[in-house]
């Protein structure tokens, strides 16, 4: 028996961090995927492979343990905390492939997680659905990284543009929302679990200052969504601006996330900001007249990802 899953990135639109503590945010599935797939192993050994990432590497699934024949070992405490939910330890062989780039706020974590997941399922045949999958992939993102909210996987999950409001609930646009983004990403990677946790440090030092920016940077989120609903850019582009200054203030931001972030602007974007968690990674800019020069600006210096939002969520499948 051989399965296999895939799932999708995302882009942040509005509310990186602030959903964290309960505030809402708007994100959507892009095309780009990372792509699990388990068959048994050939030795008495489980092997997880990926020749995207150039890691090998085998796994002590009964202690959450492996040895790294080569390659960087962050995304395998996921996949590992995945087997740890559903794996029986029988010996297998984990082939993941990616075209996301990683640790740069584009959810490659989320995306790894809920695949490895949905394979793992249908390789021992036990049932999931949306929902459950959903959950269980938050739970995994939030044993490794200590927190995180359930942003990244859901919209990993379900794919489309998504709002999720304050009490949890998922709302999906109907809006056709093709809309004229460019993402640009630097080469310094963020780790999304220090982020969110140099976050929480920074609210405990200064609560009051920082508690108004997070229910302001919720506000502003709820702004957003009338104005996507509108398709009203200017708008939207505004918001995304004063939510880069927020980002800023929450002490996410880096030389080279400022760089982009201006230098699109400086070629025409009408908004720009940080997307994912920041301290490095990638930037979102909006640009309903001049992609072509906002990606040629930004691509002085940084890398241009060209991106479409996606309706395809998880999607997943077994052969015998
Ligand atoms: N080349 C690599 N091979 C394997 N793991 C890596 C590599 N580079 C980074 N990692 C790990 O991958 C994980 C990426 O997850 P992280 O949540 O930080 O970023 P992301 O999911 O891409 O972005 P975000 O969560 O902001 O959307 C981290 O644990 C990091 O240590
Ligand atoms: C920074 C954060 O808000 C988004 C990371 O993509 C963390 C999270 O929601 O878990
Ligand atoms: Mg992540």
């Amino acid at each position: 028996m051989k399965a296999m899953a895939s799932a999708p990135a995302k882009t942040i639109l509005f509310g990186e961090h602030s959903v964290v503590y309960g505030e809402p945010a708007i994100a959507g599935a892009v095309n780009k995927r990372a792509v699990v797939k388990i068959r048994p192993s050939k030795s008495d050994k489980s092997i997880l492979k990926s020749y995207d990432l150039n890691f090998e590497a085998e796994l002590d699934t009964e202690n959450k343990k492996y040895v790294l024949k080569k390659g960087k070992p962050g995304i395998i405490r996921y996949i590992l905390e995945a087997l740890s939910k559903v794996h029986n330890h029988s010996p297998i062989e984990i082939l993941l492939s990616s075209n996301i780039p990683i640790g740069s706020g584009l959810g490659s974590s989320a995306a790894v997680t809920v695949a490895t997941l949905a394979a793992l399922y249908r390789y021992h045949n036990i049932r999931f659905n949306k929902k459950s999958l959903a959950h269980d992939a938050h739970m995994v993102e939030e044993a490794v990284q200590g927190i995180a909210s359930p942003l990244d996987t859901l919209v990993s999950t379900y794919g489309g543009l998504v709002y999720l409001s304050r009490n949890k609930k998922v709302e999906h646009f109907k809006v056709n929302f093709n809309a004229p983004f460019v993402v640009g990403y630097t080469n310094k990677h963020g780790n999304t679990g220090k982020m969110v946790k140099d976050v929480r440090l920074l609210k405990n030092r200064n609560p009051k200052v920082i508690n108004n920016v997070i229910s302001s940077m919720g506000q502003l989120t709820n702004y957003a969504k009338q104005a996507i609903l509108k398709r009203d850019f200017d708008k939207i582009g505004e918001l995304m601006n004063i939510n880069q200054g927020f980002l800023d203030v929450l002490g996410v931001n880096t030389f080279e996330l400022s760089r982009m972030v201006y230098r699109a602007r400086e070629c025409g974007a009408i908004g720009s900001k940080i997307t994912g968690a920041g301290g490095g990674g990638s930037i979102i800019a909006l640009c309903p007249n001049n992609i072509d020069q906002v990606a040629e600006g930004i691509s002085k210096e940084d890398n241009v990802l060209k991106i479409r939002f996606t309706r395809k969520g998880v999607s997943s499948r077994v052969r015998d």
